[in-house]
């Protein structure tokens, strides 16, 4: 089933890094990577670096992308930047839905889907950000969460969108904790998943790249890497550190 999709490897890298300190590890990544045709990689970035990534990424293989935009194209909306202005610094990729986002900046389901079909709007191709707390994992309720916080943006835009997209599965009791989802538990959701997308669009979930985050490092993503339904990672931490991402991304296909 997974000989159609590319390992792709993407850095979150939260609200982290100083501009020189952005440029340095730009920098590692675009010289010290290599173009795969098995595997992609990208680097969402704050975006006040944008600007100077862009530059440093543009004739690479290094995929720009950016954390989090507001959907209205422009307005009275102070403190906010618009989608349609980072597809202006080569941006490719939007995470929509990050847990963070979700808990600490009240982005409900409905203004996640807004932000998907915003990117596709101006050719970004939006990572669905899902994930449990681990009070729903302890209640049994972990696939009703997922399959609410998906169908959300299914209603918005249809599943035939899901062509430019990407899903990331980030249980958030794994986010920043050190405590990784067991190779198994991943596979279980991812699966689970793609199951349920495939009863509305085989094609569509056949295709579509899922992300594990949560804790993935160079020491446990083979593993992970190697599971059927696990197409690539969303990482945080372990994306700070030119050595440690890198690594991931080689063995990544
Ligand atoms: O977006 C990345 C995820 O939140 C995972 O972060 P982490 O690798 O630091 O656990």
């Amino acid at each position: 089933m997974s000989d159609t999709r590319r390992k792709f490897i993407a850095g979150n890298w939260k609200m982290n890094c100083s501009r020189s300190e952005a440029i340095q590890l730009a920098s590692a990544v675009v010289a010290s990577s290599e173009e795969k045709e098995s595997a992609q990689i990208l680097i969402c970035v704050p975006n006040i670096h944008l600007a100077d990534i862009g530059k440093l990424a543009v004739n690479s293989h290094v995929l720009l992308g950016a954390q989090d935009a507001y959907w209205q194209d422009s307005g009275a909306f102070t403190g906010e930047i618009s989608i349609s202005m980072l597809a202006d610094y080569q941006v490719k990729y939007l995470l929509v839905g990050h847990s963070e986002r979700r808990e600490m900046f009240a982005n409900t389901d409905e203004i996640v889907a807004k932000k998907f079909a915003g990117a596709l709007k101006h050719g970004i191709k939006p990572i669905l950000c899902i994930g449990e707390s681990l009070a729903q994992r302890e209640q049994g309720v972990t696939f009703d969460v997922l399959k609410e916080q998906c169908q959300a943006v299914i209603d918005e835009v249809g599943i035939e969108a899901f062509a430019d997209a990407c899903i990331a599965y980030e249980p958030i009791w794994a986010i920043g904790t050190g405590r990784t989802a067991t190779p198994e538990q991943a596979q279980e959701v991812h699966h689970s998943l793609r199951v349920w997308l495939a009863e509305k669009n085989a094609q569509i979930a056949k295709n579509l790249q899922i992300l594990y985050g949560g804790s993935m490092n160079a020491a446990n993503a083979s593993e992970l890497l190697a599971q059927p339904d696990i197409d690539g990672g969303l990482i945080g931490g372990a994306s700070l550190k030119a050595e440690d991402f890198l690594k991931i991304y080689s063995v990544a296909g």
